[in-house]
């Protein structure tokens, strides 16, 4: 069983449990079910943006303590401050130390889309996420049969979600890639032995078809990274860890993006 086999039979347990606590009936009585989305995607193709999506992370099954203490509301405005597009909050307790109120925190303070990043294997998930102010969730294709994929994404759209697709390879991304999801996301964490590699990113780009939002995700720690990624096609970078490990994460992503923005210019001038 590897890591993701675990976290995925831990949120069977957990969804069961939380649908007799909080039943859906009570979840829907949320004012964001009144409240439209913010697009992710649109976020990430905006040219004045940097297509960085920061993510709130605790604690992770590959590094443990990130930065436990973290403050929601003063590192996801800092965050936003620093140039990001968007924001990922993850929510998951028992791996990466999140809640639900951290989104809800992060929603509170930041008109920006927001991705709940959590193990999404149930519709109710689903309309937790909206409950809390989400804008888009994570599917991910390791977790899911293609068919049942295609049930969630389309499930995630008639709220007005939209759907990040994660996969790692070819595969995953043949058996996944469904008309409901028009954001994908290649992650370079090999949830095996928690090596991350870009190149897994590079390698799929020109898999993805043209038209569909691409996001690279994971174990990115340097601007020239983005600008390699950028030029292979990719549109938006998921970056947890890089800014997190740092005790002010919101002034790690403003260096980073500042950096990031110089490298673009110099590579316009000579371009
Ligand atoms: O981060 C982990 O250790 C991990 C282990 C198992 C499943 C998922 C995991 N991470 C979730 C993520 O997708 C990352 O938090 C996200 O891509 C950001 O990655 P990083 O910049 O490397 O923190």
């Amino acid at each position: 069983m590897n890591i993701l086999d675990q976290i995925i039979a831990t949120k069977y347990k957990e969804v069961a449990e939380r649908k007799e606590l909080y039943p859906v009936k009570l979840l829907e009585k949320s004012l964001y079910f009144e409240t439209p989305c913010i697009s992710l995607e649109r976020y990430l193709l905006r040219p004045d943006k940097s297509g960085i999506i920061a993510e709130i992370k605790r604690k992770s099954p590959s590094k443990g303590d990130i930065n436990p203490y973290v403050s929601v509301e003063r590192t996801s405005i800092s965050y936003m401050q620093a140039g990001a597009s968007a924001l990922s909050v993850l929510t998951d307790g028992p791996y990466f130390g999140g809640k639900n109120e951290d989104l809800m925190t992060a929603r509170k303070f930041n008109y920006c889309p927001i991705l709940r990043k959590d193990f999404t294997v149930d519709e109710y998930q689903i309309v937790e996420a909206k409950s809390i102010g989400a804008d888009a969730i994570l599917l991910i294709a390791a977790a899911l049969e293609p068919a049942r994929l295609k049930e969630l994404a389309a499930f995630a759209r008639s709220l007005g979600l939209e759907v990040l697709l994660e996969v790692h390879n070819l595969q995953e991304l043949q058996q996944t890639l469904c008309d409901e999801v028009t954001v994908v996301g290649v992650n370079n964490r090999n949830l095996k032995d928690f090596v991350t590699d870009v190149n897994t990113s590079l390698e799929l780009a020109n898999h993805i078809p043209a038209g569909i939002t691409k996001i690279s995700e994971s174990g990115i720690s340097k601007p020239e990274t983005l600008v390699t990624l950028r030029t292979a096609g990719y549109n938006g970078f998921l970056i947890g860890e890089t800014f997190m490990q740092n005790s002010r994460p919101g002034q790690s992503a403003a260096a980073f993006i500042k950096e990031f923005k110089q490298l673009l210019a110099q590579q316009e001038v000579s371009a």
